[in-house]
């Protein structure tokens, strides 16, 4: 079975149709992009995996659990995490209080819990700085931990949100526009931990409007225009298709 499994979801916005009758399947470990032009639908998507839009019709499935009416903070906890592409970072935390920050709200114990289970609290704040210190190597942002969020580059705070969801530890990544406004440099950057991140076997699920990165790195792609899905295959198929070059790349027809 899939690890994602999107079936038929419809979402409508006062009778406009951001989706209709969507469906994708995601194996693990999968790098699958979604491409379509402006207003396709491809945000919206994102956003019904993640539990910020419920649809009205048709159903998600994680690992066998369904998460269609499931709220971000369940949905994160179930292993799937997300990067925005409006980056969601305090600015005035410093990146590793950000990453913590970020495990604390999703993922930490309740204050309750830890004043009762004092001696559990206090392995599980260890394990988060473990993960989150990882991340901070991984991500290659060790001269940036203590340097408040606010006062980074563009690029280095694209870096740290894609951080921020990777210290939930996620089976599933999501990532809505990674390197969109970056230069050349910044995206090559970007691009090389994408693949290590799925090198590391977590699923990642891309939405990018740069083609020629998609069709680089991602293991299938799927087209929306309107609201539907037209195309879905290997980067080369999906190139050739002629519904694709008409609706995306504006040539044909
Ligand atoms: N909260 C909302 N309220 C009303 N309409 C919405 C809402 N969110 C999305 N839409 C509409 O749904 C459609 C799909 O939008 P969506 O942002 O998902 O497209 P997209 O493919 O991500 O576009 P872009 O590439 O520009 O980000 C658009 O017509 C948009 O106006």
């Amino acid at each position: 079975m899939a690890q994602l499994l999107v079936e038929n979801i419809t979402l409508t916005f006062g009778g406009v149709a951001a989706l209709s009758s969507v469906s994708l399947a995601v194996e693990e470990g999968e790098l699958v992009s979604v491409i379509g032009p402006n207003g396709a639908g491809k945000t919206s998507l994102l956003n019904c995996i993640s539990g910020f839009y419920h649809p009205q019709r048709g159903r998600i499935l994680f690992e066998g659990h369904e998460i269609t009416r499931a709220s971000p903070h369940e949905v994160t906890r179930l292993g799937i995490a997300r990067a925005f592409q409006n980056i969601e970072l305090f600015s005035g935390l410093t990146v590793l209080e950000n990453l913590m920050l970020a495990r604390h709200t999703h993922l930490g114990y309740n204050l309750a819990q830890a004043g009762v289970f004092y001696g559990k609290a206090l392995a599980k704040e260890v394990e988060n700085r473990r993960v989150v210190e990882e991340v901070i190597d991984f991500m290659e942002l060790e001269p940036y931990r203590k340097a408040l969020v606010g006062n980074l580059p563009y690029g280095v705070r694209k870096r740290v949100e894609v951080a921020r969801a990777l210290s939930l530890s996620p089976r599933l990544l999501l990532l809505d526009e990674p390197i969109a406004g970056m230069t050349l440099e910044e995206k090559e950057d970007m691009v090389r931990f994408i693949l290590e991140i799925r090198a590391q076997g977590t699923t990642v699920i891309l939405i990018e409007h740069d083609l020629g990165v998609v069709m680089d790195i991602s293991d299938r792609v799927y087209v929306l225009d309107f609201g539907q899905v037209i195309a879905e295959g290997m980067p080369e198929e999906v190139v050739k298709n002629p519904r694709v070059q008409e609706a995306y790349l504006g040539v044909g027809a």
